[in-house]
Parts: C-alpha cells; sequence; structure tokens
C-alpha cells in the first residue's frame, strides 16, 4: 500500500455534530460550476502525476461521504460502519479481479452489491438500537471485518493484502493512471453527486431529517422509522461500495487499511467540516480534508500540530459547515415559500374515513403505577369530547395508547371497524389518526413550513406539494407570517400552534389534542376554540386533553374524567362542576391543576 494511503486518513478528530440544518444543498449553481471549473483546470493544466493521485483519492472520499451523508448527516444515526461498507465494496473488486479475473463491468456492481446486503443484514437488529448503542454496534461490525481481513490470509492475503488489481477497463478502454483515472472517479462524483442530492430534496432526505430532528413525531406522521432508517443505511453502503471499489483500481492493490478506523474518521471529518448533510459540502470537505496533509508536508514534525489546529478552527469557526459558512457569507434565504396559498381545492388526505374510534378496556401498567385502567369511550365524528383529570391520573397515557406511542397491555381500539391497538404509530397515523403534543414536539433544524409539510410527505406526491398544503394550513391558522421561521426558538403558544397545523395538515379522522390551549392569551383562546368547531364541524371527532375549565367547557359536547387511571365521570359538560367525585378528585379544590 503506498505510503499516502494512510496519511490520507487525516482526521483523529471526530467532531460532534453542532447546527442541525434543514436540508438545504443551496451552493448556486454558478459556485459549483466555478468548482469543478477549477478542479478541471488544475488536473488537466498543472497536477503533477502525484498531485493527480491525491486528487482521485479526494473523489473517492467524497463519494463515500456521500452515502455517509445520508445516514448520519440527514438521518442522524452515528452510523460507524461507512469505512467498513468502503473496506468491503475494496476487497470485493480486490477478490475478483484478482482470483476470478472479472472485469470492472461486473466487479464494480458487486461492489456495491455485497456492502447492501452486509447493511441489510446488519441493519435490522443494530437500527432498533439507541444512538451511542448503535455507533458501538456498528464499529463492532467493522472490527469483525478487520478481524477477518487480517486472519484469513488464504482469501485476503492477511495483512499483506491482495497485489496485482488490475485497473480499470471501460468498454474495452483501458483507463490508465493519471489523468484517466482521476477522470473516472470524478465522474463517478457527478453522478453520486446529483444523485443524493436528489434523494436528500426530496421526500426520503425530508422524512430522514424529520427523523433525526423529531424521531417521536415522525412516527405519528405516518413515517416507516424501521424502514426509513434502514433505508438510509443501505443507501450509505451503496455510496462507499462504489468509493471502496474505486479506490482498489486507484491503489491497484487492497490490504486491511482500507477496514481500519482511520478511513471512518476521514469521512466523518469530511462530513462535518463540509457541512453536515450537505451533498456539497462532501465535495468541498473532501478536496479540502484530502489534499491539506499534502500542504502541511513542508512543516515535517510539527505538520499534525497546525493540521489539528486547522481542523479545530474550522469547526469552531463554521459550526455548520463550511458550506453552511458559504451560505451565511452569501446571506441567502433560508427557504423559498411557495407564491402564494395554493387554490383551497380539497386536497387528499384521510378525511374520507369519517367513522368513529371506539376505545375498549384499555390498560396500561408502569412498574407498580396503573397508569390506564380499563378506559372505555367512543368518539363520534364531527364531536369534541373533553379529557380533564388531575396531573398524573393518565390523560397523556391515554392518549400514548391510542395513537400507538405506548403498547397498550389490555383492551382495543377500534376506527372504522379496523383494530388499532398495538399497532405501530405509523400504520395507526395511516388509518387517520393524528396528535399534538403537550410540548409542542417540533424539529429544531426546520422552518415551520418544513415542519407542517413534513405531515404531508406520505400524502402528497412531492416537497413542493406538500409545502403548497402546508403553506394553506398555517394560512388557515393565521401563522404564514411565520412560514420561514426557524422552530428552534419559537414561542410556547406559536409552537403548539404550528404543532397543531401539522397535525390538520394530514385531515385526520381523529384528532388527539394534549393540552392545546396551555399558554394561550384569552384572545388566542378564543380562536383557537373557534378553529376547533370549525375542524369538528369538517367531520373529524376530536378529543382534547386540558385542564383549563373556562376553555374546555364551552367547547366540549362531552366531557372524561379520569382519576388514577380510571374514568370518574362521563357525561355533558354542565354536569361536571355538579358531580361529586369529579369535585373531590378534581375541580373541588384546585389542588391537582383544574383551572376554573
Ligand atoms: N413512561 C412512563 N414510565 C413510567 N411511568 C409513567 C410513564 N408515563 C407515565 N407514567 C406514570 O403514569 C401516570 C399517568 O401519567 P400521565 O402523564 O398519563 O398523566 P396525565 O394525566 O397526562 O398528567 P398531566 O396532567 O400532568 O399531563 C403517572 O403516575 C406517571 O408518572
Amino acid at each position: 500500500m503506498p505510503r499516502c494511503w494512510s496519511s490520507w486518513s487525516p482526521g483523529r478528530r471526530a467532531c460532534s455534530a453542532r447546527r442541525r440544518g434543514a436540508v438545504r444543498d443551496r451552493l448556486s449553481p454558478l459556485l459549483l460550476t466555478l468548482g469543478a471549473l477549477a478542479l478541471g483546470l488544475y488536473a488537466v493544466g498543472y497536477a503533477t502525476p502525484y498531485g493527480l493521485r491525491v486528487l482521485t483519492v479526494a473523489g473517492v472520499y467524497a463519494l463515500a461521504t456521500f452515502g455517509f451523508q445520508i445516514v448520519f448527516g440527514l438521518g442522524g444515526a452515528l452510523s460507524l460502519a461507512q469505512g467498513a461498507f468502503f473496506g468491503l465494496g475494496a476487497y470485493t473488486t480486490g477478490l475478483l479481479a484478482t482470483q476470478m479475473g472479472w472485469g470492472f463491468a461486473l466487479t464494480f456492481p458487486l461492489s456495491l452489491l455485497v456492502p447492501l446486503l452486509a447493511a441489510l443484514l446488519v441493519g435490522l437488529p443494530v437500527l432498533r438500537l439507541e444512538s451511542h448503542y448503535f455507533a458501538l454496534a456498528t464499529l463492532g461490525v467493522a472490527q469483525v471485518l478487520l478481524l477477518l481481513a487480517v486472519n484469513l490470509p488464504g482469501l485476503t492475503g492477511g495483512a499483506n493484502g491482495i497485489p496485482g488489481v488490475p485497473g480499470v477497463v471501460l468498454f474495452g478502454w483501458p483507463v490508465g493512471r493519471g489523468l484517466p483515472m482521476a477522470l473516472l472517479v470524478w465522474g463517478a462524483v457527478a453522478a453520486g453527486g446529483v444523485i443524493a442530492w436528489s434523494l436528500a430534496r426530496g421526500r426520503f432526505g425530508r422524512s430522514l431529517t424529520l427523523l433525526r430532528d423529531d424521531p417521536l413525531a415522525a412516527a405519528t406522521l405516518g413515517l416507516d422509522v424501521g424502514r426509513l432508517r434502514l433505508a438510509a443505511f443501505a443507501m450509505s453502503a451503496l455510496f462507499a461500495g462504489a468509493a471502496g471499489a474505486l479506490a482498489v483500481h486507484t491503489q491497484r492493490v487492497v490490504s486491511p487499511e482500507v477496514l481500519e478506523f482511520p478511513v471512518m474518521v476521514t469521512i466523518l471529518t469530511i462530513a462535518v467540516v463540509g457541512g453536515r448533510g450537505r451533498m456539497a459540502g462532501a465535495v468541498l470537505g473532501a478536496v479540502l480534508l484530502i489534499h491539506l496533509p499534502e500542504w502541511f508536508r513542508a512543516l515535517e514534525r510539527s505538520y499534525l500540530i497546525v493540521y489539528g489546529g486547522a481542523l479545530l478552527a474550522a469547526i469552531v469557526l463554521a459550526p455548520e459547515g463550511l458550506t453552511g459558512l458559504l451560505d451565511r457569507l452569501a446571506g441567502r434565504p433560508r427557504v423559498r415559500l411557495p407564491g402564494r396559498p395554493a387554490e383551497p381545492a380539497e386536497q387528499p388526505g384521510l378525511v374520507p374515513n369519517r367513522s368513529a374510534l371506539q376505545v375498549d378496556g384499555l390498560s396500561k401498567r408502569f412498574g407498580g403505577v396503573l397508569a390506564v385502567d380499563g378506559l372505555s369511550f367512543p368518539l363520534e365524528p364531527g364531536t369534541i369530547t373533553g379529557l380533564i383529570g388531575p396531573n398524573g391520573s393518565g390523560k397523556t397515557t391515554a392518549i400514548n395508547l391510542i395513537s400507538g406511542l405506548e403498547r397498550p397491555d389490555a383492551g382495543s381500539v377500534r376506527l372504522g371497524g379496523r383494530e388499532l391497538a398495538g399497532q405501530r404509530p405509523d400504520r395507526i397515523a395511516a388509518a387517520g389518526l393524528a396528535r399534538t403534543f403537550q410540548a409542542g414536539s417540533l424539529p429544531e433544524g426546520a422552518t415551520v413550513l418544513q415542519a407542517v409539510a413534513a405531515a404531508r410527505l406520505t400524502l402528497d406526491r412531492s416537497v413542493e406539494q406538500a409545502e403548497a398544503t402546508a403553506h394553506r394550513i398555517l394560512d388557515r391558522l393565521g401563522i404564514a407570517g411565520h412560514a420561514a421561521s426557524p422552530c428552534a426558538g419559537l414561542p410556547a403558544a406559536l409552537r403548539r400552534r404550528v404543532d397543531l397545523a401539522r397535525a390538520l395538515a394530514r385531515r385526520p379522522a381523529v384528532l388527539l389534542l394534549d393540552e392545546p390551549a396551555a399558554g394561550l392569551t384569552d384572545g388566542e383562546k378564543a380562536e383557537l376554540a373557534a378553529l376547533l368547531r370549525g375542524v369538528a364541524a369538517e367531520g373529524t371527532a376530536l378529543l382534547v386533553v386540558e385542564h383549563d375549565m373556562g376553555f374546555l367547557l364551552p367547547l366540549a359536547g362531552h366531557v372524561l374524567c379520569l382519576d388514577q387511571g380510571r374514568l370518574l365521570y362521563a357525561g355533558p359538560p354542565e354536569g361536571v362542576r355538579r358531580d361529586p367525585a369529579v369535585v373531590a378528585a378534581y375541580l373541588g379544590t384546585g389542588r391537582r391543576g383544574g383551572q376554573a
């Protein structure tokens, strides 16, 4: 293995990700064209054979980082298997080319397929793990592959690897070292970049960022979290495999170094320095990070100190990455809004299912606490039901059970005759149920428009259509003026309203609201009440958890009161204040939350 391979694995400074940007590859085409031209000019006119080799390796890393930007940058899963998939692609090409004598046309697709299959195999069990366990598990996969490569000398050549890998022959044309190989690799970078960029900007990328920024809400907005994660992991393996294959043809040798941790650290550093989730950042980061050691080589012993300092400076000065810094300097707007709210035509959604929701015998125990105890009630289409009770009486747990965030121990939840109890939240959402969260759960890295459009990703055909629908809903709620505002830092009342807009965007048959009036002024409460009446009038069944009796009792047609998980009262709102059990447990002393 040439010495430059390991020295091209520079960063050992795994950096923590910082600001989570929304999907926003906004470097202008002009800037990208200028960059491509500059690289082309350098390659054709100025680069030495060694310089061309470094440039080729930079392209290889850019390709591998595209995949990492998908799984880590967009999906937020710190996969430490990207280096392993890279090595797997490299070994597949090395083995098939030297031992079977197969050409590039066969070895290249197989070098994508093998890491893909490995990702599917490994992903199914490990993707369920929490973030740091997931990182460790993927690191374990990389270590196992490295051990296999070193300890199976009969197959892999052991520590010495496999020499004599032939160059690429493309349509009968042998791609020579130097400029031809650089052109091939950078052609692959261009093609891979377009694919990765399209994925990032489309529904897949948006779904991944929602999953990264707001995993709880993602499932209740209809996203199949498991499938999405697996798809991102598989996609990352495809890019890594392609990069590994091209790396072997560049080096003409494959050794265990391609499976070692520095390769993974380099990919991670490129992603963070270039800009997390940004495909342009993968290219910029790769070109910069792979060339930096060459530029600092003259410094000899102090090279690593200067290199580390440069990396730290880049991360401190541009925590959003170099592409984010360029965006900031260019001062481009963060989002392009739909010109005006689209026509108020009927949107495809879930509304046709105007069926009643029937809850029967729902129960849930957390250790010694019986949070919900045999709860039964109906929610009729077009009605508003209030759910009240002291703090800790089980209201939020009931909503979590109905929406699938918790699995009930017993009981049934039927919508239109279909059993939903115990099903995944995305399946329940797809059946026509939407909910809001007490704290107004929102993806912090997204804008208000993107957050609401996320609710339409599984319903509309494109991101543009989802955003047009979202804009219309925001307009209906009187907050279209905030469409371009980042969700991070929104006042609590506005957060709740955006959360409500998101739930309404799905046009659900059943809507569960967790304390929607908390923190609102009297005027805002009146507006909210009018809005909810309007939603009910369209046929949606509403369940409103609320402590504010002044808001709820005039709004609800029917009220349920819980105490210690059990139904204490079910009847008209007028009866609530007169019911001795409700007064004793909740309203009488006001000791546990009820506001008159
Ligand atoms: N994940 C959990 N693990 C353990 N206990 C839980 C969990 N979730 C809820 N509980 C317990 O279940 C009971 C009901 O809680 P829940 O949050 O549903 O009440 P609530 O009526 O919504 O309260 P609040 O009005 O304060 O929101 C409480 O005793 C709570 O501590």
